[in-house]
């Protein structure tokens, strides 16, 4: 069986004749969660339009569910969800009467309301009005309604952004659940500790070119050339120390003492990947 879920082959996008997708090649498979990452602007929000088929690339080819983005149907979307920051819930309903109108729109059939609001942690607020819910409350109402029909892939477009660091990580746990059930998830996000956490796959975006790809870990890895150690004394002295050689004989005649409490290597971050590669900030 093929696990291949999304395919872009050298896709390029421009608007007025301003470029402002060059080249994107990347794929996502089953059980996979792919991270575009970039500032605003880099082309993130357009490159989902394109895959979902609300927008034409205008040369290279999009594929999801192994069908050409632009010959896009009914079938195909029925196994997808998608959640942006445009997504609308009815503010002056309930929590469950919001996904059984949803049902209703999507005309999903069979659908189980108690299992996907248990899954997204609001079953306990299903009577409260949705304009009453927190924002956390109300992301997870917008990603249930987005996984209602039980969609092969999943788009989130910043699905954290605005959120507070408790609050996205319950996010962030739903997501990886998601991700253990075999669901394919391409998101989007200018927060590279989010994508580090998350992604098996970053592309990283600027001004519309991939400028790296791999797993968070590759990257970091390629990028972990000027090596550095966080170091302790017991004496409460502390050291931010490059490796050379002189550093590597002091490090080992502290150890030999005894004079260390802690030591930490310092691998650099998405964040600093980043701004190696581009040489801008990403926030
Ligand atoms: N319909 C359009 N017509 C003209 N230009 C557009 C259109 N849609 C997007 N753009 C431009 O394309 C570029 C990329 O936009 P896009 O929304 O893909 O960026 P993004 O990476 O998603 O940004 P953000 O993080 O702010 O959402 C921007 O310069 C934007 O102004």
């Amino acid at each position: 069986m093929d696990k291949e879920v999304i395919r872009l082959d050298h896709i390029s996008k421009q608007f007025n004749q301003t470029p402002v997708l060059k080249d994107i090649t990347a794929k996502l498979h089953k059980g996979e969660i792919l991270g575009f990452l970039g500032p605003s602007g880099a082309g993130k929000t357009t490159t989902i339009k394109i895959i979902t088929g609300q927008l034409h690339q205008t040369s290279g080819e999009a594929y999801i569910l192994g069908i050409n983005s632009k010959q896009i149907d009914e079938t195909i979307y029925e196994q997808i969800g998608i959640v942006t920051d445009t997504s609308g819930i009815y503010d002056y309903v309930s929590v469950y009467q919001n996904l059984e109108m949803f049902a209703k729109i999507l005309e999903v059939k069979k659908i189980n309301i108690e299992e996907i609001l248990k899954k997204v942690d609001l079953w306990e607020h299903r009577q409260k009005l949705a304009s009453k819910l927190s924002k956390g409350q109300a992301q997870r109402l917008i990603l249930a309604r987005a996984i209602l029909h039980n969609p092969r892939v999943l788009f989130l477009d910043e699905p954290t952004s605005g959120l507070d660091p408790s609050t996205a990580m319950e996010i962030h746990k739903l997501l990886k659940q998601l991700k253990e059930e075999g669901m394919a998830i391409f998101l989007t996000t200018h927060n590279m500790e989010e994508a580090t956490k998350l992604c098996d796959y970053v592309a990283l975006l600027n001004n519309g070119t991939i400028v790296e790809y791999g797993t968070p870990e590759e990257l970091c890895l390629k990028y972990n050339q000027q090596k550095k150690f966080k170091i302790k004394l017991r004496d409460g002295n502390s050291y931010l120390m490059e490796q050379t050689p002189e550093n590597s004989n002091q490090i080992s005649k502290w150890l030999i003492q005894e004079e260390i409490e802690t030591i930490h290597s310092c691998e650099p971050t998405l964040e600093t990947v980043f701004l190696e590669v581009t040489g801008r900030e990403l926030s």
